[in-house]
């Protein structure tokens, strides 16, 4: 379960608040790793040029500060909207001056400074207070006019200080704009701790870096980080070039061994594909780092192997997260990319780059081939055929590099499209549907990437849309994955999950359920990336944790999956009342559990009702009849237009089997201590011998046949002495001889008139019947009847259950459906059918993920 952590709201209306927790410990006196506040996961917030591009931008920002932040956590800005475009164009302008050999800046360049320098005072005054904007008006004309000295003089020498303005102005506005409204904020320039090798290498020098960082952080105050500019060890500024800004929060992160960071832009997740172009692209919901990097490395048009870089170290035992989520709509559950255990969701992804080439030489087979390999990172290569693929970039220098060594090479330019997944390079299966939907486009070849987690075309051509849409669909058509949440692991729950490993195996509708939770009443077990079905009972064991309904809720509505099931095979009243919140959050749920089915008539009504608006299916056949099809029956009688009149028979398994079993030999307590061994009574068999069992399942039948009607409209004749009836579960069974008497002395009445006894539900409608007294026309109750042995309802195999359906197509001769009516393996039996007729009906239903931008 998600820990709740605490949030700025807490201090937002007290800047002078902080949390108690930290006030000891000053962070900038200690600067050792010892410092308390290691102890606290950091997380780290990037927020991207389009999250703050205006001051509309900003404010939603603010909130999310407010929402998802703590006062050691940290934030990295990007550059306010195309600030550094602009930055460059003004540089590359001036550039363009000097080659022509102008003197003085030209108009133009002198206009576009101004308009860049109207665009950020109006974001400050827009956001500030009068006083605050009055100080940082001050510092941005400081700015300007430095600018402005540097390029009409050293151009040349101070192009990333230049560059570098659109981070600062950023990064200065937004910790201003924290400490106004929100909390204690300190603005850092990157540049006065973040030191890197050469801005070619964006190598970081992590020790002298992190020490530095640790000088400039305060403690009780909320870091906001320049992203994209360093200093080299000789304090020039540099940048980290093309989405740089990721790259420093991902490093930064390193530095501070985060728990997570987070990359706020204006998509919400990364994609199966690029979805501007493919409208069917599915949101990843969870990214195994090495399946992140390999889509960044092949063109994912959100990640960049870089950024990730800082994150996989296989040498340390801390792992940071990575989060991508949109600015623009924070509620949306974005992307997570991190070292996940066990991957459950197999998710493709398909990617492309064009514009590429296919070198061919000698030189890259044998001994030769790994020093290519190591030189070059190509797109992919095959050292047994003696290729390469690399981007023109790179055309000069291999061209260079081969001429050392005297042999020949050709280029032929080629493009590749790859799909993307966690070990799809061993996947026999995924490679020939690549193969097959690639037929048109006539590869010239497929290879493995450098891990085995992609599967690379190179085409002749390059790729169209209309390519990508197509191999995306075939690789992808199936792909919606689906949770499964067991509540319940007792006797029932117990052989559903013993049967669970098998059914996944063989039955095909169930190809992408995962199962993700386990529940008992005290503890839970929840992993999304899936429990082991072989495990599960002795992985709960080990590793369940104590919960609550609200850590459960919580969970629930912030799962990963396209589609949740929960089974409740639990006999609570309590989970029960869970529905109506699980329904609400478009979950589906199976159950064997009787409480919801047969609770009060407007309990019910809002439960079908919430199930229906949310599309949240709702499958109950084990809760009448365990595994037989007596709720289909009903279902598909109404459903094909017949009406139903009477429903009646033996609904217990337990009273069926204790009636048609007890001959006065052996006492019924025996036999009923003999029920309880073989798991069909309820959990407390008090339940089956009041007819309160029975009496639910008439109630949950006539509901399914159409009626309005609750427990109290069905008389039940209770066969537990009052004396027993309020007693603990166990002093009730050390007390069942008690039972003996009564059902000794009805058992020899009904023989002495050559009659038997049966517990029976009968349920009837009759229009004719409607008075004042009785406006539906309904009679319904549960019983012990007298039947003579012949009777239908007489002669079951114990155990067995009988329903007899009179409707308007049955009038005369009713229809009968009789079977084992409970057990452990027949229930299990009947909720996997419940299950398999879910993920059926739920392969059919529409992909819903939400696209951004798309309607
Ligand atoms: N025995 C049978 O033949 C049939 C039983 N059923 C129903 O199956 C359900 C389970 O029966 P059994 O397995 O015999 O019961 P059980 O008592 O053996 O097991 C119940 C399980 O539910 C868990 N549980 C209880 N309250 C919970 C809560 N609030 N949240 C999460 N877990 C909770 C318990 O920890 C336990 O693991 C009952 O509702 C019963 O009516 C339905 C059809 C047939
Ligand atoms: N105790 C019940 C179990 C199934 O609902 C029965 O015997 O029918």
């Amino acid at each position: 379960m998600k820990q709740e952590s605490s949030t700025l709201s807490k201090v937002n209306n007290d800047s002078s608040i902080v949390n108690n927790e930290f006030i000891e410990h000053d962070f900038v006196a200690q600067g050792t790793a010892e410092n308390k506040l290691a102890k606290h996961a950091i997380q780290v917030h990037k927020f991207g040029g389009s999250s703050l591009a205006t001051s509309e931008c900003i404010k939603r920002v603010l909130e999310i500060i407010r929402a998802n932040c703590q006062l050691n956590d940290i934030v990295v800005v990007s550059a306010n909207g195309k600030t550094t475009d602009s930055l460059f164009a003004i540089y590359s302008l001036v550039e363009r001056t000097i080659a022509e050999q102008e003197k003085q800046l030209s108009d133009e360049i002198t206009a576009a400074i101004s308009v860049l320098a109207q665009s950020q005072a109006q974001l400050i005054t827009e956001l500030l207070n009068a006083n605050n904007s009055k100080q940082l008006l001050c510092q941005l004309d400081k700015d300007i006019s430095q600018l402005t000295t540097w390029l009409a003089a050293d151009i040349a020498q101070h192009k990333n200080d230049i560059l570098a303005f659109g981070e600062v102005w950023s990064a200065r506005l937004f910790s201003a704009l924290l400490n106004e409204q929100v909390c204690p904020s300190n603005f850092i320039d990157a540049r006065d701790f973040l030191v890197i090798d050469n801005e070619q290498s964006g190598l970081v020098d992590n020790a002298t870096s992190a020490a530095q960082l640790r000088q400039r952080r305060q403690f009780g105050k909320l870091a906001v980080i320049t992203g994209y500019i360093s200093q080299d060890s000789r304090g020039t500024s540099c940048t980290l070039g093309r989405n740089g800004s990721d790259y420093s929060a991902t490093i930064i992160a390193a530095l501070v061994a985060a728990s997570n960071v987070t990359l706020w832009t204006d998509v919400d997740g990364i994609y199966s594909a690029d979805p501007r172009v493919v409208p069917s692209a599915r949101k990843l919901h969870r990214l195994p780092n090495g399946v992140a990097k390999e889509l960044g490395r092949l063109g994912n048009p959100v990640l960049h192997a870089k950024t990730l870089l800082p994150l996989i170290n296989p040498l340390s035992e801390h792992h940071t997260h990575l989060h991508v989520a949109s600015s623009f709509d924070a509620q949306v559950i974005g992307t997570e990319i991190g070292k996940f255990g066990q991957i459950a969701k197999q998710e493709l992804s398909v990617t492309y780059l064009n514009d590429l080439l296919l070198a061919q030489s000698v030189s890259f087979t044998g001994d030769c081939a790994a020093k290519a390999r190591a030189e070059f990172a190509p797109i992919c290569m095959d050292d047994q055929q003696g290729f390469m693929v690399i981007t023109q970039a790179q055309q000069k220098s291999l061209s260079h590099w081969l001429a050392s060594h005297d042999v020949e090479i050709t280029f032929k330019p080629v493009a590749i499209i790859a799909t993307v997944g966690h070990r799809v390079a061993e996947r026999g299966d995924i490679k020939a549907r690549f193969k097959r939907s690639l037929k048109t486009a006539k590869p010239l070849q497929l290879v493995g990437g450098d891990n085995s987690h992609s599967v690379i075309a190179i085409l002749p051509e390059p790729c169209s849309i209309e390519l990508l849409n197509k191999v995306h669909h075939e690789m992808t058509k199936d792909a919606r994955h689906i949770g499964l949440v067991v509540a319940g692991m007792g006797n029932i729950g117990e052989r559903f999950l013993s049967l669970l490993p098998a059914q996944l195996n063989n039955v095909y509708a169930l190809e992408n359920l995962h199962l993700v939770g386990l529940l008992s009443s005290k503890k839970a077990l929840i992993n999304n990336d899936g429990i082991d079905v072989n495990q599960a009972t002795s992985l709960f064991a080990q590793q369940a944790i104590a919960y609550d309904n609200d850590q459960l809720i919580s969970w629930l509505t912030q799962h990963p999956y396209d589609e949740l099931i929960v089974v409740d095979i639990t006999p609570s009243e309590d989970f029960s009342l869970l529905y109506e919140r699980i329904f609400a959050l478009g979950i589906h749920i199976i159950g064997a559990n009787k409480w919801a089915a047969s609770s009060s008539t407007q309990a019910y009504n809002k439960l079908v009702n919430t199930a229906d608006s949310h599309n949240s299916l709702w499958l109950g056949n084990t809760t009448v009849g365990a595994g037989l099809p007596i709720n289909y029956a009903i279902d598909d009688l109404r459903q094909s237009g017949d009406s139903i009149s009477e429903l009646s028979g033996i609904f217990s398994g337990t009273l069926s089997w204790l009636f048609e079993t007890y001959d006065g030999s052996v006492k019924f307590s025996t036999l009923l201590l003999n029920a309880l061994a073989q798991g069909i009574t309820e959990p407390d068999p008090r339940e089956d011998l009041s007819g309160r069992d029975v009496q639910r399942k008439l109630l949950i039948l006539a509901r399914k046949a159409g009626f309005e009607l609750a427990l109290e409209d069905i008389d039940c004749q209770n066969l537990v002495p009052e004396a027993l009836q309020r007693l603990s579960l166990e002093d009730f069974l050390s007390r069942a001889n008690e039972l003996d008497d009564y059902f000794a002395s009805a058992l020899s009445e009904a023989t002495s008139k050559a009659a038997c006894i049966r517990y029976v539900a009968r349920f009837q409608y009759n229009a004719n019947a409607i008075t004042g007294n009785n406006p539906a026309g309904i009679s319904a109750k549960v019983s012990l009847e007298v039947l003579p042995k012949n009777d239908p309802f007489a002669n079951l195999i114990p155990g067995d259950n009988i329903f007899k359906i009179n409707s308007r197509w049955y009038q005369d001769n009713p229809l009968i459906i009789q079977g084992p009516g409970a057990g452990r393996d027949v229930t299990a039996g009947g909720l996997h059918s419940d299950l398999v007729k879910i993920c059926q009906q739920l392969a059919h239903k529409q992909n819903q993920v939400k696209i951004k931008g798309m309607s």
